[in-house]
């Protein structure tokens, strides 16, 4: 499958370097091994991104990619192996010296940048340059500099905007200006780890654009994604990791199909299509579990909801259609929204004063950012799983064999792993950490359940698993409301699906909720 958002690759163009520059690869990596405490996550690892490629790393959750791009940006030390960047080999830990002389970058997967400054602040903090005379930041030379920059990847970006005011597809183009800045064009790496994750899907084609730009230019790209959509229009070439370990090196994605990919990656077949979308009719409940009535907050406009016991109803919807505010507003998060909304037999008007009252009456919000608002960080596994049951089960029965029960029963419906329930969250991997959160509110059993974002950051094999668990926590009788910007996985799993569409009036979709029926109807 190829997506239509990218249609053509960064592959070299006439004019862009030959790649049969041995030993001037972009980035070299042999032999890398990296281990934690006993468990050896990385082994003998070898990944080459050629100047002018752009490589994909993909791999399951766990299977070692943040461990990997974290020994080439210096935050951990390789155990073993030898890293070259631009033929020259780099000592580990490496440091942000070696980073700068190789021209190697990385945009992370919040971008890394910061509301409250604008947008010159954001490209150059950290890299001001004092004027002679005064050696206070000159910022006509800041702002020359910056304007440089876009104008080098062709975007136009208002310099004194806050950043916090730019729409998602402007700020992911201020942090690629940041990551390229200062370079050289057509030298060294940059690595985009799981860039496009929480981008809006209209803002990716110019991204990828940009990208392919960038590439052309002779720059060497390593992308990280679970996105094998992306992965496929994108990249040249892929490498995978399984278990820490090699399960193909730089294999030609031309070459590939997207099926084959998968495989790759889970070292088995994936199990396709609609999981069971249809309406169980015994699990099926005549009353209505979350009634939404004028909804409305900053941007989003006027929504009514009426939702069952028994379905799984999705929300999406393309720019600022206040498809965000959604989690702020059914959580009791926000104050900047009106409404009435109605759960089970208990009534509220919002904005809610009291957010423990909608949880009382069986409504349960799984947040978007998972470290942000919904995970102790430095907390073990087990305790996040179970934290929502502490109080009603009493603190007497702490560690007393039911958390360990649920833990046992969280790692073996979403695979978490490692199965380690005293380890802290903060170790875990990104998406082994988002299947900590499901687990900690589906186990819950809440009448209402809300999922904001619930595949993100996860692996192909798992995101089945967490739609498969939704589908399973309304079959036996939840209302379930996903909000996501995944309409794979919305046409996957839902019954309806709600497109929000400001100021054209939102649409509902119940019996066409295809793929290509929910995004038509998002961009009509
Ligand atoms: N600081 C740490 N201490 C202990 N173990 C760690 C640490 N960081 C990562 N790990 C472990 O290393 C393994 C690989 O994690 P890593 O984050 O590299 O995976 P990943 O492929 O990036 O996963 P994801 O797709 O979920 O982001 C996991 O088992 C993880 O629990």
């Amino acid at each position: 499958m190829r997506s239509t958002d990218a249609p053509g690759r960064g592959t070299a163009e006439p004019g862009t370097p030959p790649s049969d520059s041995h030993g001037r690869e972009a980035v070299e990596i042999r032999g890398l091994t990296k281990r934690f405490g006993r468990a050896t996550v990385l082994s003998e690892v070898d990944l080459t991104v050629e100047p002018g490629e752009i490589h994909a790393l993909v791999g399951q959750n766990g299977s070692g990619k943040s461990t990997l791009i974290k020994i080439l940006s210096g935050v951990h030390t390789a155990d073993a192996g030898q890293i070259r960047v631009g033929g020259q080999v780099l000592s580990s830990p490496v440091q942000p010296a070696a980073l700068r002389e190789h021209s190697l970058a990385f945009v992370h997967q919040d971008l890394g940048l910061v509301d409250d400054l604008t947008v010159v602040e954001n490209v150059r903090v950290g890299q001001y340059r004092p004027g002679r005379v005064s050696r206070r930041i000159d910022w006509a030379q800041e702002r020359r500099l910056a304007e440089e920059t876009f104008a080098r990847l062709n975007a136009s970006i208002p310099l004194d905007a806050r950043l916090g005011s730019l729409p998602a597809g402007q700020r992911a183009v201020v942090a690629i200006a940041r990551a390229v800045q200062g370079r050289r064009p057509g030298t060294g790496c940059i690595v985009f780890d799981e860039s496009t994750q929480s981008l809006p899907r209209e803002t990716l084609p110019e991204f990828y654009e940009i990208l392919r730009a960038i590439a052309r230019s002779g720059t060497g790209i390593l992308i990280v994604s679970h996105r094998l959509d992306e992965v496929m229009s994108l990249a040249d070439r892929v490498t995978v990791l399984r278990d820490g370990k090699m399960a193909a090196e730089g294999a030609a994605v031309a070459d590939l199909t997207e099926a084959e990919l998968s495989r790759l990656i889970l070292g088995r077949e994936l199990a396709s299509g609609r999981i069971g979308a249809e309406i169980d009719p015994d699990s099926y409940q005549p009353e209505i579990a979350l009634e939404a009535s004028g909804l409305a907050g900053a941007t989003l406009s006027e929504l009514d909801l009426r939702i069952h016991g028994g379905e799984v109803i999705g929300i999406t919807g393309a720019g600022d259609c206040g498809l965000e505010e959604v989690e702020a507003i059914l959580g009791g998060m926000s104050q900047n929204c009106g409404g009435r909304l109605k759960v089970g037999d208990r009534e509220f008007t919002l904005p809610v004063r009291d957010r423990g009252a909608l949880h009382e009456a069986g409504l349960a919000v799984i947040p978007q950012h998972r470290m942000q608002d919904g995970l102790a960080a430095d907390v073990s596994a087990v305790a996040n799983v179970t934290l929502p049951r502490v109080t009603r089960r009493g603190r007497l029965f702490l560690g007393r064999g039911w958390q360990h029960e649920e833990f046992e029963k969280a790692v073996a419906t979403f695979g978490i792993t490692p199965a380690l329930p005293n380890s802290p969250v903060a170790s875990f991997s990104g998406g082994n950490q988002q299947k900590i959160l499901l687990s900690k509110w589906l186990l819950n059993s809440p009448q209402v359940l809300v999922a904001c974002e619930p595949t993100q950051a996860v692996d192909v094999g798992a995101r089945l698993d967490i739609l498969r668990a939704l589908r399973a926590a309304a079959n036996e009788g939840r209302a379930v409301v996903i909000c996501s910007i995944e309409v794979q996985d919305l046409a996957a799993v839902c019954d309806r699906v709600i497109v929000l569409r400001p100021g054209q009036g939102h649409l509902e979709l119940a019996d066409d909720v295809s793929a290509e029926a929910i995004t038509k109807a998002t961009y009509a």
